[in-house]
């Protein structure tokens, strides 16, 4: 069977880890994530995963709470560890070969983030997670999953998070909010639609790279979404004149 994609990198909402916890990892959350990524890799689809850290620490509150803003984000990007890790014991137990690469060394936990590698684990149909963000304080992980798809040449970002698309305002503090199916970059950056930040949306049109946003909290959404069927939002869809 042919697939619609051949590489693409899934962004994995830290907060949508939690489940129906006030804080953490709900395993069977994590389990049904890997059974899906597990169902697309065996389509033959080379994924690669970023994943959020919003479940256990996020930068920004911890620097509104009084601590220094860069501290707070390497406490962020730690975060983004225990996540990746907890995701890659997942998939393993499902045996698909997974490698782990931070972008703050940790030799010990994972292997360092070194691109050509991550593309030759890719071609060799392994999972590759990208963990600790980009590296950087006061970026995100919508920030690295841009980057690290340009990167490693990703035809497309799919955000699973815990809204099933854009709307024009946010759908968690307007009731009344309307979804979009398309949207362009330069749409999500002049309306300020909030799902995902700007420097994400500037770096992903720059490389014209679309961006699907769908409902992680669904079951099968992640592979129906890598399979190629249209759900969520999509960004950048059409080739932008603007
Ligand atoms: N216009 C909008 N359309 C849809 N969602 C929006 C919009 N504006 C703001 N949001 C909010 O964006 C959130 C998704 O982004 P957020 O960065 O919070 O999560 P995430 O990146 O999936 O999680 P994490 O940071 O834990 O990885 C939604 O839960 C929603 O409340
Ligand atoms: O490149 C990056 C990526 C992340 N951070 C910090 O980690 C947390 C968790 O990431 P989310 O994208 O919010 O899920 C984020 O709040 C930052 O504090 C970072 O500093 N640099």
């Amino acid at each position: 069977m042919s697939t619609v994609y051949r590489r693409v990198l899934l962004k994995l909402s830290g907060e949508a880890l939690m489940g129906d916890l006030a804080y953490g990892i709900d395993p069977s959350v994590v389990h049904g994530i890997a059974e899906e990524v597990a169902h697309v890799v065996g389509q033959g689809i080379e994924v690669a995963i970023v994943v959020g850290g919003g479940n256990i620490f996020r930068g920004v509150k911890g620097a509104s709470a009084g601590m220094d803003r860069a501290t707070a984000d390497y406490i962020g990007m730690i975060a983004t560890v225990m996540n990746s890790l907890t995701l890659q014991d997942a998939l393993e137990q499902m045996q698909i070969p997974t490698r782990v690469q931070t972008a703050i060394a940790m030799q010990e936990i994972a292997e360092p983030y070194i691109r050509r590698r991550a593309m030759r684990h890719l071609e060799k149909k392994r999972v590759v997670i990208f963990a600790a963000g980009s590296g950087n304080p006061f970026f995100t992980t919508d920030t690295t999953a841009a980057l690290r798809a340009a990167e490693i040449d990703a035809e497309v970002i799919f955000k699973a998070t815990k809204v099933d698309g854009i709307y024009d305002s946010d759908p968690h503090q307007n009731p009344q909010a309307r979804r979009y199916e398309t949207l362009t970059y330069s749409e999500v950056l002049t309306q300020d639609l909030r799902v995902m930040d700007g420097t994400a949306i500037a770096l992903c049109k720059e490389n014209n790279i679309p961006i699907i946003v769908f409902d992680l909290s669904v079951k099968n959404n992640i592979r129906r979404a890598l399979m190629g069927e249209k759900i969520g939002t999509i960004v950048g869809g059409l080739r932008e004149t603007v």
